[in-house]
């Protein structure tokens, strides 16, 4: 497979998604590797979620392959997703559990021995900043404090590869700041993908851009070199729409 190394840990090639006969994903590869934040950036309905569900297992392509660490998704799906760590762009939190309780609950289902839960629990509750509300109701955090909670659910089991969608939405700027700084802490040590529609999210916490439009793949670099991402970003995508008017 192109560009597949050791270091690789995520690599989907082909990937395609229909709703019925329309077309969201078409024929997309994602490779993700050690130590890389990469950023998933496209304009709405450009097929960021579709290929993030993909990705993380929660929906079927209707073609292509995914490896997660070398294994197929599809033919071993148990065994890949013990590999990802998901927050999805609704964080699965619940209001009336303590943060606490609410992270004991996911380690235990994701398998993790019951004489590990408690470190488990505590070593993501550091990295996520989430010490001092350990024993309050998720339901009474703020919006920046319960998308620590989702992104401490989502590496509880310490997996290479971390799913994040959109997961600064909603956050006022100061959240925004420390969310960030949080995600590029975290890929110091996992692998991560994160989608936005935000360009400066991108700038701010990415090592490489994957732009989508169309279900497409319009441009994928690292950003080194990119004076200005939003240029990159309207030239493809206008240029594109351009095209499209043009020949219809
Ligand atoms: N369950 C579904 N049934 C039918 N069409 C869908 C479904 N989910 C997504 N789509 C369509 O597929 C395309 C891609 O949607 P998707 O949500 O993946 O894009 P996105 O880039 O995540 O957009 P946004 O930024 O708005 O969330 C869109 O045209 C959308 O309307």
């Amino acid at each position: 497979m192109a560009n597949y190394t050791p270091e690789t840990l995520v690599a989907a090639s082909g990937l395609s998604r229909y709703y019925s006969d329309h077309c969201a994903v078409d024929s997309l590869d994602v490779h993700l590797h050690k130590g890389e934040v990469l950023g998933l950036l496209g304009p709405n309905g450009a097929g960021k979620s579709t290929t993030m569900q993909m990705l993380t297992g929660n929906l079927a392509p209707t073609a292509g392959e995914i490896l997660i660490s070398g294994i197929d998704l599809l033919d071993e799906p148990r065994k890949a997703k013990q590999q990802i760590g998901y927050l999805p762009e609704q964080p699965p939190v619940y209001r009336d559990l303590t943060v606490s309780e609410y992270l004991h609950f996911c380690a235990r289902l994701r398998n993790i021995p019951a004489k590990a839960c408690a470190d488990a629990v505590k070593r993501a509750s550091t990295r996520c900043g989430l010490e001092q509300v350990s024993h309050r109701l998720i339901g009474n955090l703020s919006k920046g404090y319960r998308q620590r909670v989702g992104i401490a659910q989502a590496i509880l089991h310490n997996p290479p590869v971390v799913i994040l969608d959109e997961p600064t939405v909603g956050l006022d700027p100061i959240q925004i700041r420390e969310i960030r700084e949080l995600i590029r802490e975290l890929g110091k040590e996992h692998g991560i993908i994160l989608s936005t529609h935000i360009l400066p999210e991108v700038q701010a916490v990415c090592d490489r851009v994957q732009i989508l439009n169309r279900g497409k793949t319009v441009f994928n670099d690292t950003l080194e070199g990119v004076a200005s991402l939003e240029k990159v970003f309207f030239d493809l995508i206008f240029r594109e729409a351009e095209i499209i008017g043009e020949a219809a």
